[in-house]
């Protein structure tokens, strides 16, 4: 068709921006579902503490693998094939993990997930690119993240609302996680036509990067580059395995129940879901971005320990990770694009993303040998302990590298993450 129309109107990207988050929230929830059935599999199937680490770690070395070529094939296939083929993937990892009680069959069924969550981000992350690229692309993705976050809200509630489903078993609870998983198929084909129907009317942008691994600059990134890579494979290794063995852990060694562990989770999240893009739109406004990743390193080193021998509220720990659940991922992700030349973003967010997963896939597996090696269960909470130590080392080395980014960033070398947006 001749003759397209430069301005695309506004409902409509803001329509691509719905069924595109459709897709993060059903990926959001498949992830956090196996938790809420982790106490299951240890006591009807036998399963290990080991066993649900592995729930994530196969998730993350899937993701590791994926993402050495998803940017490449984004590139090539476009955003919405590469957004149909990798929603149908997850929609279908959702059904294998659901339907066999093998754990091999589970562990199959969490690796096609983190095949085709992983790339499903990276492209819809492209994608809002060339909706939003010089419009609101900043608050399009906080409002993205809103929704996914929004699929782990709603996992974490979900024994509450769908408790006649936990009644039926383990079984029915995953096959309900591959129902709401199909989202991912369904928003990706709801994006597939918006994309095709704009593309033939209006002049839709085109996103500059892609995800893609470039490993011959790699030693060319500056030292903050690092210490930002090394607190994000900190951070999330200390929270990501954390929500998967959160309700286990709550039952066991606080005693609470199966809903007010759900409920716990959640507060975390829906904290986190309205407190990220406010944090966002402040960070903008006042700069100071390493500063704020000092403190939120500051608020989650003692929130293990507290887990572990504190006789306080639970809502207490749960509240300041909340904290800085929303400070450090509302600051961080956008500091890289300050650091880092445009040219290089896209390999600098697939390496940040990488190295997280790697940090995510070994920490998981970690604390799960850990809590088996020290029999940790409702009979012997203390078990529990170990792994909260290893988390809290965590935490140290994370505010270490936080710090050392603060010191390089307020020196004369510094990028201007503590400079207002705009000003750089
Ligand atoms: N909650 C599912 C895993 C999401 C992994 C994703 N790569 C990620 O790190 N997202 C950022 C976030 O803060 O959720």
């Amino acid at each position: 068709m001749h003759n397209k129309q430069v301005t695309i109107p506004g409902w409509l990207r803001w329509v691509a921006l719905v069924a595109v988050s459709l897709t993060m929230f059903g990926s959001y929830y498949m992830y956090d579902s196996v938790a809420y059935v982790a106490k299951d599999f240890i006591e009807l199937l036998g399963f290990s503490q080991t066993n649900i680490g592995q729930l994530y770690t196969m998730y993350s070395i899937a993701a590791v693998i994926v993402l050495f070529f998803s940017g490449v094939f984004i590139d090539k296939y476009g955003t919405r094939v590469s957004m149909v083929l990798f929603g149908a993937i997850c929609s279908l990892a959702g059904f294998v993990t659901a339907f066999s009680d093998n754990l091999t069959i589970i562990l199959i069924g969490r690796f096609i997930l983190g095949f085709g969550s992983e790339p499903l981000i990276v492209a819809l992350t492209v994608a809002l690119a060339k909706w939003f690229k010089g419009k609101e692309l900043g608050f399009a993705l906080g409002i993205n993240l809103l929704i996914g976050r929004g699929g782990s809200y709603f996992v974490d509630r979900s024994n509450t609302w769908a408790s006649s489903i936990y009644d039926q078993g383990w079984q029915p609870v995953l096959y309900l996680a591959a129902g709401i998983g199909l989202l991912c198929f369904l928003g990706g084909v709801i994006y597939y036509f918006i994309e095709r129907w704009t593309q033939k009317r209006y002049v839709l942008g085109k996103a500059e990067e892609t995800e893609k691994l470039d490993f011959k600059g790699l030693f060319k990134y500056s030292p903050s580059f690092w210490y930002v890579v090394i607190l994000c494979l900190t951070f999330y290794s200390a929270i990501f395995p954390f929500r998967g063995f959160a309700p286990t852990f709550y039952q066991d060694a606080h005693g609470v129940s199966e809903q007010m562990a759900g409920k716990l989770n959640s507060v975390l999240i829906m904290a986190t879901m309205f407190a990220t893009p406010v944090i966002g739109l402040l960070i903008d406004k006042i700069g100071r971005r390493a500063l704020m990743m000092f403190i939120g390193s500051i608020i989650i080193l003692p929130v293990y320990l507290m887990f572990a021998y504190g006789n306080m509220s639970l809502y207490i720990p749960v509240t300041l990770m909340g904290i800085s659940f929303s400070l450090i991922p509302a600051v961080m992700w956008p500091s890289v694009a300050y650091i880092v030349e445009e040219s290089k973003l896209g390999t600098a967010y697939a390496l940040m993303t990488l190295l997280q997963q790697i940090g995510v896939a070994a920490m998981a597996w970690l604390i799960g040998v850990t809590n088996d090696v020290s029999g940790a269960s409702a009979t012997n909470p203390e078990g529990y302990i170990p792994g909260m130590w290893i988390f809290s080392i965590l935490g140290f080395v994370g505010l270490l590298f936080s710090f050392l980014l603060r010191r390089a960033e307020t020196g004369p070398k510094g990028h201007g993450l503590e400079e207002p947006s705009g000003s750089k």
